[in-house]
């Protein structure tokens, strides 16, 4: 879990980071969206203390981070970044094992997690261990970047717009391998991103920031319901609104009994994604993986009540509740 009460940070007489108050659940996913500086590195890079608080206090679990020793505190917390940031003269088994290495791991403990880890990451441990970072591909190097931010288990792990490189088709992957992994280490993360698709895809909750404060903090549903002010609605966009929560409902929860033909969707996957397959595949129904349909007028029935939802709220938001200064906590 982390805390953050009332984090504020000041450069030259300006505060980036003002009276900044939230909570990530232990084993959830923050999404930090905003406008470009309106502090979200900032925030992210407070909480492995990379950037000192003006004033604020920041808890992991229950250790407050300003009583840890900074170098030590980055140990217990993953820092991945765009770009990932490989130390270019070393194998991708030893950046894997930097941290692991720090902290005294012994060698067969290490060689085991780096085997892991690249198993886990799809990257054949014999074809990828030895290899530099030059003879990898930028998506493969973005993947052991975020293993090696994960190599030592840390309870924490922050990115900053980790897939911000990475061209669509492997973004999207990157994101879902992501998600799986996460839920299985049961990790709590913080990921800084420009993409609003990003933050509903993978957020448990979203925190929208402008100027250095918090606007509005809760799960992708909400945000995209009830956006707390003019800028949070123009920031997730009213056209988009009903994709967005599509891609919020898994098919599984509106397969119907029956079969028909074309390409199987999996249960799992969004109604976004079904509703794109149906149309792409020109057909008004698909089958789902393990039996059942999912129908184009199911797809659209929820299309058309999300758009209802997001209308009926659509600016009411923006005039009745204020912007939150020091932001909602949970
Ligand atoms: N070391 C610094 N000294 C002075 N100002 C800084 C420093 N670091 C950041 N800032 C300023 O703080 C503000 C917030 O920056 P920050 O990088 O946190 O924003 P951001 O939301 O992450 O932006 P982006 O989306 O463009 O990465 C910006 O105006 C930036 O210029």
């Amino acid at each position: 879990m982390i805390r953050i009460e009332n984090l504020t940070r000041i450069y030259d007489r300006t505060p980036v980071v003002n009276d900044v108050s939230l909570t990530v659940g232990a084993g959830q996913i923050a999404a930090l969206v905003g406008t470009s500086g309106s502090g979200k590195t900032t925030l992210l890079r407070m909480i492995n203390r990379l950037v000192e608080p003006t004033s604020g206090r920041i808890w992991i679990g229950e250790t407050d981070a300003a009583t840890i020793a900074p170098h030590l505190l980055r140990r217990r917390i993953g820092y991945a970044i765009q770009g990932h940031g490989l130390f270019p003269h070393r194998t991708v088994g030893q950046n894997i094992a930097t941290v692991p290495r720090l902290l005294g791991w012994s060698a067969p403990e290490i060689a085991a997690r780096v085997e892991e880890l690249l198993h886990l990451f799809q990257l054949d441990p014999a074809q990828f261990r030895d290899r530099m970072p030059h003879e990898l591909s930028g998506g493969q190097q973005q993947r052991v970047g975020v293993a090696r931010a994960l190599a030592a288990r840390p309870e924490v792990l922050l990115m900053d717009e980790p897939f911000g490189a990475l061209d669509p088709v492997i973004r999207a992957r990157a994101q879902g391998d992501l998600r799986e992994i996460q839920r299985r280490l049961g990790t709590t993360l913080v990921i800084v991103t420009h993409d609003m698709e990003e933050a509903v895809t993978l957020g448990d909750r979203i925190a929208v920031m402008d100027k250095g404060r918090l606007l509005q903090y809760g799960p992708p549903a909400e945000i995209l319901t009830r956006p707390a002010t003019d800028f949070v609605q123009a920031l997730i966009g009213t056209g988009e609104r009903p994709f967005r929560l599509l891609s919020l409902t898994r098919v599984a929860d509106i397969r119907e009994d029956g079969t028909c033909d074309g390409p199987a969707v999996s249960p799992e996957s969004s109604l976004r994604d079904a509703l794109a397959a149906c149309l792409w595949h020109g057909r008004d129904c698909l089958p789902v993986e393990g039996g059942g349909i999912v129908t184009l007028t199911a797809l659209r029935a929820r299309a058309e009540g999300a758009r209802a939802e997001a209308m009926a709220t659509a600016g009411e938001g923006a005039q009745s509740k204020a912007p939150q200064t020091g932001g909602a906590a949970q």
